[in-house]
C-alpha cells in the first residue's frame, strides 16, 4: 500500500486532514499528489507536509493509483468533468463527497464506475481521532485500499448499503460541529460565571476529551455514564432538568434528521 500514488483533487479541509494522516502513517510525501486552485493553498500544503502540487486536475488524475475526490458536493460535476479518460484503468477512486451518490459520480466520470468507494470521514481526522464509515459495492483490492487510507486517519467501519451514509453524515461526518457548540456554550457559561476564557475553554475541551475517551473506551453506554455523574438532587441533576424541560433531546433528533436530509438533496 506504502508504494501507491494517492490524488487529491481538491486541497481543501477535509484533503488536509487525510494527508495529515497519511504523512503520519508513513506514506512517502512523493506519492501524494494535489491538485487544487488557489495557490496559496498550495503553497501550504507543500510547505507543511512535502507532498506536489498542482494547479492541474489532469496531471493529479493520470498518476493516481488512488483519486481521492475532496472537494465540495457542489463542485464535484465540474471537477470531474473530461477526467473520466485520464485515469488509469485499475484506480481506486474515493469520494468524500457529502450526499454525492455513486451512481452521479460515475456519471459525471463518463461511466467509469467500477472502482468507486463512497467515504464519509470527519474532521478529527486531521489528529488522528477520525471516525470513518465507507461504502463500495467495488472489489476487495479497492476496499483494502481505501481502509489503508482512511485507517491512517481513525477508525473505519463499512456499511453495506448507500441509502445509510445519509444517516452516518448526520451522525459522524457532521457530528463534530455538535460537540464544538457544546463547548463554545460551555466556555461562554463558564466565562458568564465568572471564570477566565482561557480557564473556561480549556475546561470545556478536557471534559469533551475525557468524556469521549470514556464513551469509546468504558465499555458503558451513554446513558450508564451520565447517570454516573448524577447524584440524586444535586449540580448534575439542576442542569440536566433544564436541559430535558427544554427540548434538547428533541432538538438534537430534528438537527440530525435536517442533516441526514440535506445529504439526500446533495446526492446529485
Ligand atoms: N469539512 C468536513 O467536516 C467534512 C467534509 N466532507 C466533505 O469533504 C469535501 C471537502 O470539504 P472541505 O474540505 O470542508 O471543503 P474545502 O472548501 O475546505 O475544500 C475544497 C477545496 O477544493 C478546491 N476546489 C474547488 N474546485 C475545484 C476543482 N474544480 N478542482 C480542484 N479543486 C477544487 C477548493 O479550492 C478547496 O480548497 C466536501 O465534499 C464535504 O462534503 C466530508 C466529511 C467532513
Ligand atoms: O457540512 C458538510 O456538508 C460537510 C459534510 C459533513 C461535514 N461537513
Amino acid at each position: 500500500m506504502q508504494q501507491l500514488t494517492i490524488s487529491f483533487i481538491g486541497g481543501g479541509n477535509m484533503a488536509e486532514a487525510l494527508i495529515a494522516g497519511l504523512r503520519r502513517a508513513g506514506h512517502a510525501a512523493e506519492l501524494i499528489c494535489v491538485a487544487e486552485p488557489t495557490e496559496a493553498r498550495r503553497q501550504q500544503l507543500s510547505s507543511i507536509y512535502g507532498v506536489r502540487t498542482t494547479a492541474d486536475n489532469v496531471e493529479a488524475v493520470s498518476c493516481a493509483d488512488m483519486l481521492v475526490l475532496a472537494v465540495k458536493p457542489q463542485q464535484m460535476k465540474n471537477a470531474l468533468s473530461g477526467m473520466g479518460e485520464h485515469l488509469k484503468t485499475d484506480a481506486t477512486i474515493v469520494s468524500i463527497a457529502a450526499g454525492v451518490s455513486i451512481s452521479s459520480l460515475a456519471e459525471w466520470l463518463s461511466g467509469k464506475s467500477a472502482n468507486l468507494v463512497r467515504v464519509m470521514p470527519n474532521t478529527p481526522a486531521l489528529v488522528g481521532e477520525g471516525m470513518s464509515v465507507l461504502y463500495s459495492d467495488a472489489g476487495d483490492e479497492h476496499h483494502n485500499r481505501a481502509t489503508y487510507l482512511m485507517q491512517a486517519c481513525g477508525a473505519v467501519e463499512w456499511v453495506d448499503s448507500e441509502q445509510q451514509m445519509h444517516a452516518v453524515t448526520a451522525v459522524s461526518g457532521s457530528g463534530p460541529a455538535y460537540f464544538f457548540l457544546l463547548a463554545e456554550v460551555m466556555r461562554a457559561s463558564g466565562v458568564a460565571l465568572g471564570l477566565s476564557e482561557e480557564l473556561a475553554g480549556k475546561l470545556a475541551a478536557q471534559t469533551a476529551l475525557g468524556a469521549g475517551r470514556m464513551l469509546a473506551e468504558s465499555g458503558r453506554t451513554p446513558e450508564i455514564l451520565r447517570q454516573q455523574v448524577t447524584s440524586p438532587g444535586g449540580t448534575t441533576q439542576a442542569a440536566l432538568d433544564v436541559m430535558f424541560e427544554e427540548g434538547l433531546p428533541a432538538t438534537v433528533r430534528k438537527a440530525l434528521a435536517a442533516a441526514s436530509k440535506r445529504s439526500k438533496e446533495l446526492a446529485g
